[in-house]
């Protein structure tokens, strides 16, 4: 018997999900743990790659043959036994490869190289000791798998005594951010008698032995330069006579330093009360509950998030709580921040990586208790977890679209289960499966049914632009939104107004001969960008100057179609001259802290008008907001998508929900050419029960979610004809295992069938119950592999949540 780590290993073209053993050195027996990272060799070349440790454990048979490790990444694990658990069951279900998804776990600065510095600490051994371990040049920047094993035992030996600690450095940008700090090493009756020994004109010299003598506390060395007014030539001079000792300390990067507002808990309605009540209880009781918060917009769900929080923290636990993309809800984050202050860690794209590796370490190492964050954050290293929240659970950002497609919804509920924790998803407008699990009582269903204070949801007019046209309003505004705009300016009240963009784009067209520029990479036509002053795509980022005339027939009258928010901001400045508009979409939210600048302007009533995209239907709470206008309702009606009412209803919903929260009442003014569509009359009433049953009957004609599964398989390559066959293959090799129940689409070209220059096809398959559909579907990832030389990208989706 012998004891032996079992590896994943980091092989791009050579992907398994089954680890391999290697055998332990010696001196590295004590040290290994499981969720380090170990370089071990690989393959007939032994080349060395990096692996991660997912269990130790004896064997017996024939270990003469097996390989060694060859090095550690780590002095400690990078992952606890519970998300390299999670791992396993992340692979097979979304059938992806494991080591993408271990790490996808990590912040993005451990998964690129970095190196680390190691330090003593509190003076427990001496500087002698350590360099007889490993030279003091290489203290500031070591590479762990570059260190002999004897080496890295006796560090690793240390680190467990708590004499040295081990600080991560990441080569490139993202470094841990350090800064000087000055000790003093003089005595108050040290003073006389240096400065009897420094020539009298030496004045900066006096000045800081002075300060020195007198002041014990530890200073940073440019608020001592900024004190005394001297540089840090002098501060060098006092190093080197020993008067002061400057070390570089680590300080943590805080993205919401600024956040400082604080906020106390409001007294709950009985409804929320209820709410509250109902989770708590399983908080206590251990419960991996699923709870499904339905209340509508502006019922106060976050206030309900807040002491589910809150009460979790009493039982000493921890907590985290998911947000759609939090780069748009600068909003939600103020008010967690507002109750929990230090206690939180934010996690999300908006953050520079060093940012997001500074916030990972403060939840690794226990200083953070509740973790806010968008969907990655779900795989915070957060342990005694006690509530996960996920709040406007319904969001299709929940869902990956790259290798792992994960839904941080279905990985939030193993870790309810692993910790025995109740989870809640809360929205206004529930996703159908989530509500329909509610009916059959899977989830408990919690409803906040009316709005704070009794305030009335806003009443919603639909106007029908086919009419508007045709009595002459031009394309954006029509009259009764004109003149709703106006009555608000002229009382100081505020409006948001949404242009949709989804399956929208401004593109040109030429009016003689209908030429339509298009990508040359993609089956798609490019955008038009006044900012940059050139035709964008979209897709691949293909950029191109504006044509003054067709290419096609040489005609001048090529023109813009479609409206682009730039293109509204005009209009309505030329309608109302004197009114002070804000325009929040990708273009003007480029910038870090964008958002955050935008919204708060807003909210300090510096600006009458928001004109935006999607993002800002949700999640605002302004209570001057008495108008909100969408100015078109249908784009994503049109999409080739069984989701398309089921978002638009969302969307309509969501956005609606932002007028009349506070005391004044709110109008709401919906521009669309389909008046009559269910999900666009039934977001005039917010009537969600209503929506729910119309949309299942529909889903359960056309056999879609969530009566049935569904599973997407797609090919890519340069070649169309390559996806193709790739496909037929898929389906020849999947139809004899399934039953005669399910149902293949395909395969067919996807909606937009070419893009970065590769053609996609794919296959859908819908079922309900299909035992031998998972093994031979892992089967066909195994074997993708020897696709991937053949330059064929095969693509697996689980439940995907778009089908474009
Ligand atoms: N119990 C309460 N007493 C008084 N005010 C409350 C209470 N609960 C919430 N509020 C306030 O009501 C407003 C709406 O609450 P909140 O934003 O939490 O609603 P929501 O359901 O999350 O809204 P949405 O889904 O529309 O974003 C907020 O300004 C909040 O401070
Ligand atoms: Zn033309
Ligand atoms: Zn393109």
């Amino acid at each position: 018997m012998i004891q032996v780590a079992k590896v994943i290993v980091d092989v791009p073209t050579m992907q398994t999900n089954s680890p391999y053993s290697y055998l332990i050195p010696k001196q590295l027996e004590n040290e290994i743990q499981i969720g380090m990272r170990v370089v071990v060799p690989f393959g007939n070349g032994n080349r060395k790659v990096q692996g991660f440790v997912v269990k130790i454990e004896m064997e017996t048979i024939n270990t003469e043959k097996l390989k060694k490790i060859e090095s550690l990444m780590d002095l400690e694990p990078v992952l606890n036994t519970e998300l390299i658990q999670l791992s396993s069951w992340l692979a097979d279900t979304t059938f992806s490869f494991r080591v993408t998804c271990l790490l996808t776990m990590l912040p993005n600065v451990m998964r690129a190289k970095y190196s680390k510095q190691l330090k003593i600490v509190n003076d427990q051994i001496s500087k002698q000791q350590l360099a007889a371990i490993l030279p003091s040049t290489s203290w500031d920047n070591f590479e762990t798998d570059e260190l002999s094993t004897l080496q890295q035992s006796e560090l690793s030996n240390l680190r467990k005594q708590g004499k040295i600690e081990i600080v991560y450095r990441v080569k490139n940008q993202a470094q841990t951010k350090k800064i000087f700090q000055i000790e003093s090493r003089l005595s108050v009756d040290q003073e006389t008698k240096i400065l009897a020994s420094l020539r009298k004109n030496a004045i900066k010299l006096r000045q800081l032995v002075h300060y020195l003598a007198n002041h014990a506390t530890k200073i940073t060395q440019t608020s001592l330069e900024n004190k005394l007014n001297i540089t840090s030539a002098t501060i060098k001079i006092g190093e080197a006579k020993g008067w002061l000792i400057r070390q570089k300390v680590e300080q943590y990067r805080d993205p919401y330093k600024d956040v400082k507002k604080q906020t106390l808990p409001l007294t709950l309605n009985q409804d929320q009360q209820h709410a509250l009540d109902e989770i708590s209880q399983n908080i206590d009781k251990s419960q991996p509950q699923t709870f499904l918060l339905e209340g509508v917009t502006g019922s106060g769900k976050t206030e309900v998030y807040l002491q589910t929080i809150a009460y979790a923290l009493t039982k000493g636990k921890t907590a985290i709580m998911l947000v759609p993309e939090i780069a748009l809800t600068p909003l939600m984050v103020s008010r967690v921040k507002g109750r929990f202050s230090k206690k939180v860690a934010v996690l999300h794209s908006g953050l520079s990586d060093g940012e997001k590796f500074d916030e990972w370490r403060r939840i690794k190492r226990h200083e953070a208790q509740v973790v806010v964050g968008a969907r990655s954050a779900i795989f915070a290293p957060i342990e005694n977890v006690g509530v996960i929240i996920i709040d406007e659970e319904h969001e299709t950002s929940y869902k990956q679209d790259d290798s792992p497609r994960y839904h941080a919804r279905n990985v939030a509920q193993w870790r309810s289960e692993f910790y025995k924790c109740p989870l809640v998803l809360g929205s206004a407008t529930p996703s159908l499966e989530s509500r329909a699990r509610s009916e059959r009582n899977v989830y408990q269903l919690l409803r906040l049914p009316k709005r704070i204070n009794g305030h009335p949801l806003p009443k919603v007019k639909i106007v029908d632009m086919r009419e508007e046209l045709q009595a002459g309003a031009d394309q954006n505004f029509s009259q009764p939104l004109l003149e709703a705009i106006d009555s608000r300016l002229k009382i100081s009240q505020q409006s948001i107004l949404m242009l949709n963009r989804r399956g929208y784009s401004s593109f040109i067209m030429c009016r003689d001969c209908g030429f339509v520029l298009k990508c040359p990479n993609c089956d798609i036509s490019l955008t038009l960008h006044m900012d940059s002053h050139s035709m964008k795509c979209h897709y691949c980022g293909h950029e191109e100057p504006i044509p003054k005339q067709c290419p096609n027939c040489h005609s001048r009258k090529i023109r813009y179609y479609g409206t682009g928010t730039e293109k509204v901001e005009q209009e309505l400045q030329l309608k109302f001259p004197k009114a002070r508009i804000l325009r929040m979409d990708v273009d003007t939210t480029r910038r870090k802290g964008a958002h955050e600048k935008i919204l708060r302007q807003f909210g300090e009533q510096r600006a009458d008008i928001l004109l935006g995209t999607q993002m800002i239907a949700k999640g605002l709470d302004f209570p001057n907001v008495t108008l909100v206008g969408v100015l078109n309702a249908d784009t994503a009606l049109e999409l080739p998508d069984f989701r398309s009412s089921e978002r638009t209803f969302q969307l309509l919903t969501q956005v609606s929900g932002r007028a009349g929260r506070a005391d004044k009442l709110g109008e709401v003014f919906i521009q669309t050419f389909n008046p009559d569509h269910y999900a666009v009359q039934l977001a005039k009433t917010q009537n969600y029960e209503n929506f729910f049953r119309k949309e299942m009957y529909i889903r359960h004609q056309g056999k879609y979610p969530p009566y049935y599964y569904t599973l997407q398989i797609t090919a890519a390559h340069k070649e169309e004809k390559m996806a193709a066959k790739k496909m037929y293959a898929v389906l020849n090799e999947l139809q004899p295992k399934l039953s005669s129940q399910a149902i293949i689409l395909g395969p067919t070209p996807k909606p937009i069938a070419r893009v970065k220059n590769k053609y996609y096809y794919q296959i859908v398959i819908k079922y309900k119950n299909e035992p031998n559909l998972h093994a031979a579907v892992t089967k066909i990832l195994q074997e993708s592999q020897s696709d991937y030389r053949q330059g064929i990208q095969l693509s697996i989706d689980a439940e995907p949540q778009s089908f474009m």
